[in-house]
């Protein structure tokens, strides 16, 4: 069953259990498409913070803010809230980096078609077991990062046991794929050496979006990160702003005292190799991951966050919905991979984000349950478009979930008593912060399509 009819069940249950019907603002409210968030009711009063002062400390693009505070406009339809990232490959996020890189090689206009890239990179390599467990390297058996398992799970919701069976990567694997903003996962294979020569850099690292190195931290390291460095260095010289993602892989595996010492001695070497060649900032970032935890989804979130346009206004339009509505945390999710692409500026509360995102699950599952067309089934009046819903935990806590577009669903823990009560104000709320984000969204449609001219 497709992901529509996933949300459309969705849609449905929502009727039946939660059974709030809860109009959308209709013209009292009209304004607040343009002026979305000075209708934010509040729902906990301890929590609100009134518009003005949002206002002074929110940091809304220039330009976008002139479009939310240009009122009285004749409502537009609202677009899918689908992003293109070329904005970004047209310079916003390689800055002066890629225009400098594109002098240097081939020219690269990046047509509108054109899908920015994250390329999984990491070493694989032959270790012969002795029968005493001593080990010596040689062409014998393969130890491999990780890589195609990371890819698996996350954008294929492959079960990490499963991934035991994954066969190793011989060619590059191409992946498309298609959801708030459609992109491209590379898998390369381990042993592929793509600095030599015969191989065209433009091609591998034009039009690029992230590199994320995979390196193995139950194995011996010392090669991987050799090999990360000599790739840092050479795609230093053209493309300077990219952004390279370290995962420290398996960390499943080790005790906590060990994975500390692996992770401060990857990054140590890696920066002191770079600041030898005097490249003392150059954007390198770290994560402990692992297949069998939520560590990876939540890396690869920051990775997809650092490609989204706008993402500083997401965050504070996220900041805005939840001191209104009380709201502890609260996940602006890519249902598919259950990757976040925008949360509240909070500090990120691991047992929230795994809450929210099983949350997501159980509708998904439902969904499926109950998505077949039941010959007597007959609609009960009219129906709101997005699927809601929402549950209240043992301990009180209660997760909000609001779809809002095709790929998106924000999530919300809350645990204030006060603003638990207040479901109607929160619904609303939400729906206004669901026109503010299909406003934001087209809007980088427009920047483009000016830049474009
Ligand atoms: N313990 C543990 N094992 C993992 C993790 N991720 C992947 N693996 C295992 O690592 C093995 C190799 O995984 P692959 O994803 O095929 O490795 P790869 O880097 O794509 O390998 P190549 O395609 O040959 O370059 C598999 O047996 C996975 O089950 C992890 O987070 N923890």
């Amino acid at each position: 069953m497709g992901r529509d009819g996933q949300w459309a069940a969705a849609r449905r249950i929502r009727l039946v259990n939660v059974g709030k019907s809860l109009k959308r603002p209709s013209s009292a409210t009209c304004d607040a498409r343009v002026l979305p968030l000075c209708f934010l009711a509040p729902c906990a009063g301890s929590v609100n913070m009134p518009f003005a002062s949002v206002r002074r400390t929110r940091s809304i693009d220039s330009a976008l803010e002139r479009h939310l505070l240009n009122a009285f406009l004749p409502p537009t339809p609202k677009t899918d809230a689908q992003l293109s990232l070329e904005c970004i490959l047209q310079g916003s996020n390689h800055g002066s980096g890629s225009a400098q890189a594109r002098s240097v090689l081939v020219p690269n206009t990046h047509p509108r078609d054109a899908k920015p890239r994250l390329l999984l990179m990491g070493l694989r390599r032959y270790v012969f077991m002795f029968s005493d467990g001593s080990a010596m390297y040689s062409n014998s058996q393969w130890l491999r990062s990780g890589k195609s398992s990371i890819a698996s799970v996350v954008f294929h919701k492959m079960p990490p046991n499963e991934t035991l069976f994954l066969e190793s990567t011989t060619r590059i694997q191409k992946d498309s794929i298609h959801s708030f903003m459609d992109f491209q996962v590379w898998d390369f294979p381990g042993q592929l050496e793509y600095l030599e020569p015969s191989f065209d850099l433009e091609d591998i690292f034009g039009s690029l979006g992230a590199l994320v190195w995979v390196i193995d931290a139950q194995d011996d390291y010392l090669d991987s990160v050799a090999r990360l460095n000599r790739t840092i260095l050479t795609v230093q010289q053209y493309y300077p702003g990219i952004n390279i993602e370290v995962f420290i892989h398996k960390v499943d595996g080790l005790s906590d005292e060990y994975r500390t010492d692996t992770f401060q001695d990857i990054v140590q070497r890696i920066s002191d190799e770079l600041s030898d060649h005097g490249y003392e900032n150059a954007p390198v970032h770290y994560y402990l991951t692992s297949i069998y935890d939520y560590s990876v989804f939540e890396a690869f979130s920051k990775v997809i966050q650092k490609l989204i346009p706008n993402l500083s206004t997401l965050e504070n339009l996220i900041n805005t919905l939840g001191n209104n509505c009380g709201f502890e945390k609260t996940y602006l999710f890519d249902v598919l991979s259950k990757i976040y692409i925008a949360s509240d500026t909070r500090p990120v509360d691991m047992a929230c984000y795994e809450m929210c995102s099983d949350y997501i699950d159980v509708i998904v599952d439902i969904s499926e349950l109950y998505s077949w067309d039941h010959p007597d089934r007959k609609p009960k009046g009219d129906q709101i478009q997005e699927a809601e819903s929402h549950v209240v935990l043992h301990d009180e806590t209660m997760i909000h979930l609001m779809e809002m577009n095709k790929y998106l669903c924000l999530v919300s823990v809350i645990r204030n008593p006060e603003a638990r009560e207040k479901r109607g104000l929160i619904d609303m709320n939400c729906r206004t912060f669901q026109d503010s984000l299909n406003d934001v969204f087209s809007r980088s449609w427009e920047q483009e399509d000016e830049a474009a001219v």
